[in-house]
């Protein structure tokens, strides 16, 4: 078993310095594995916010300006810098994120490589930007001429969830910095360590001071502040559909744009025309239980053809068997504990209801026995589901799968589409004909074909419906935080001509 790492003691990162936060409080860091207290975290509030957005004055005023003026290759200097010192600390960050948030050690160092690739792709697009530029615009008229720039939309407030700490955050940082932006990150109280050290390696690479800030603590206290805060710009949010929702409503006040990356509850189908059904299987475990669960895209309702069903859970079950759970720093390990004592008691009632509101578990559903401490779930299989249950409609955000059995392609996509968000959803077959005519009729921002979950950084991402809006990733990523402008010059010599001119007297 990998050794647990040394947690740092570190402030609120504002201004390019270490700060205690203002009121002196902080937030205990559990290991949720273990239950172990490991360290703490600055607990900041409004008037924390308010130094990071605003208590830097003219000085902070100016450097932002500098940034923002800066060309995409200077700042693409900066993300690549990022980037290299996210791949030289990347078995300490893994191992980090792993005691902060309970998932498993490998899958740690899988999202350290995407935060790193993630950075080095914005620096791509920074530099290209600077050729994008001055875009003429073609007009069916000589007299005027125009053309567009992309400014920073200016200082954005960036709130993320716990489920991928730095790689959340880190979707959001790389292009609003590429695009020239300053930032205020509010990660997760849940899971901050790595979204702090992200901190330490600004100031180790010397990125200018107030072009990224982070303020660790409470949704209420240090997240709403940004949120209504006169001088933030635009909020990028994800997280959780009820937050979403409250940050909309803060952000509306002062018609500040927000995008909203939310919870979903996405369908993945499987047809009975798939010959190898043990390939079907690991996609549908990948889909639910990669990241224990914890994944906003999870495809967590699974729709089996009839034909299939019954082959198909069999198998599931003896797959499932196999996932080896435990502490999250063992090797091998493939499933660790939920976030936190508050996700495993919701979780529980979860399952609790479903029995209770007549489903079956089919296997899972309690605390495995080989662990006698932290906050683990085995990985969970509840059938024999109706569509008015909980579990078939709200976000669980855990290693649960619900099951339903489908005789004929459309009953398969109406159940698909049964749903408020719209995040994700994936179908398996072997008819890839099939698999084109249900990406076009499901009703979500993404679609995956024979598999689920992979996330390409060059791929837009995001969902309609209660799921939100805005899409992150690609091109569509850097776009969230630019600001189009558009400049027409009048280009003749005469006048223009539209009212007399008054006789010379
Ligand atoms: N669509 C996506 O890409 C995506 C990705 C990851 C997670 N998620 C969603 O995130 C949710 C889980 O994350 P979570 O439990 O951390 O969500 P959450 O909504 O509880 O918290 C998210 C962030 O918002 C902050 N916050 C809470 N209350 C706030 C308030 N009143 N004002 C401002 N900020 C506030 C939290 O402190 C945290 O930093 C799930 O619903 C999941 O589906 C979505
Ligand atoms: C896209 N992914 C899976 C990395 C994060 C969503 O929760």
């Amino acid at each position: 078993m990998a050794a647990p790492p040394a947690i740092p003691r570190r402030g609120l990162f504002i201004g390019g310095g270490w700060r205690e936060p203002t009121l002196g409080r902080h937030i205990p860091v559990i290991n949720p594995a273990t239950e172990a207290t490991i360290g703490d975290i600055p607990a900041a509030t409004a008037e924390d916010v308010e130094l990071a957005v605003a208590a830097g004055g003219p000085v902070l005023a100016r450097r932002r300006e500098h940034w923002a003026r800066a060309s995409g290759a200077v700042r693409a200097k900066y993300l690549n810098a990022i980037a290299a010192k996210i791949k030289e600390k990347i078995s300490y960050l893994a191992l980090l994120e792993t005691v902060d948030s309970g998932k498993p050690k490998d899958e740690a160092v899988a999202d350290m490589d995407d935060v790193a690739a993630c950075f080095e792709y914005y620096a791509g697009l920074a530099e290209a930007l600077d050729g994008k530029q001055h875009a003429p615009i073609s007009l069916p008229m000589e007299e005027f001429k125009t053309y567009v720039l992309k400014e920073p939309i200016g200082v954005v407030g960036l709130i993320t969830p716990w489920n991928y700490p730095l790689l959340m955050a880190t979707w959001k940082v790389a292009p609003a910095l590429a695009a020239g932006c300053t930032a205020v990150l509010k990660p997760s109280e849940l899971a901050s360590l790595t979204c702090l050290e992200l901190g330490a390696i600004c100031e180790e690479i010397g990125l200018p001071s107030g072009v990224l800030n982070i303020i660790t603590g409470l949704g209420p206290d240090a997240g709403a502040p940004i949120a209504s805060h006169p001088h933030v710009d635009k909020i990028a949010f994800t997280g959780s559909t009820a937050t979403g929702k409250m940050i909309m409503t803060a952000a509306a006040q002062m018609v500040k744009p927000v995008s909203l990356e939310l919870g979903g509850k996405s369908p993945l189908v499987i047809f009975d025309d798939v010959a190898d059904i043990d390939k079907a299987v690991e996609w549908a475990m990948f889909g639910c239980f990669f990241n224990g669960g914890r994944v906003c895209s999870a495809t967590s309702r699974l729709l089996l053809h009839e034909k299939i069903a019954a082959r198909f859970l069999d198998r599931l079950v003896e797959w499932v068997k196999n996932i080896k759970i435990s502490d999250p720093l063992e090797e091998g390990c493939r499933l660790g504990s939920v976030i936190s004592k508050g996700q495993y008691e919701k979780i529980k009632k979860f399952i609790s209801t479903a029995r209770s509101e007549g489903a079956t578990i089919l296997h899972g559903g309690d605390r495995p026995k080989h662990l006698g401490k932290g906050f683990f779930i085995e990985p969970t299989i509840i059938t024999d589901v109706s569509t008015s249950m909980q579990i078939w409609r709200e976000e669980v955000f855990g290693p649960v799968i619900c099951v339903k059995v489908f005789k004929t392609e459309s009953e398969a996509v109406e159940l698909a589409n049964d749903t408020h968000y719209g995040l994700a959803g994936g179908v398996i077959s072997d008819n890839l004909e099939r698999c084109e005519r249900i990406a076009k009729v499901i009703h979500s921002g993404i679609v995956w074909i024979n598999c689920s979950q992979p996330t390409l950084v060059q791929a837009p991402w995001g969902g309609n419906k209660r799921s939100g809006f805005g899409r992150e990733l690609g091109e569509w990523g850097l776009e969230n935080y630019l600001s189009v402008k558009q400049v027409t010059r009048y280009c003749k010599d005469e006048l223009y001509g539209w009212y007399q001119r008054p006789s010379k007297l």
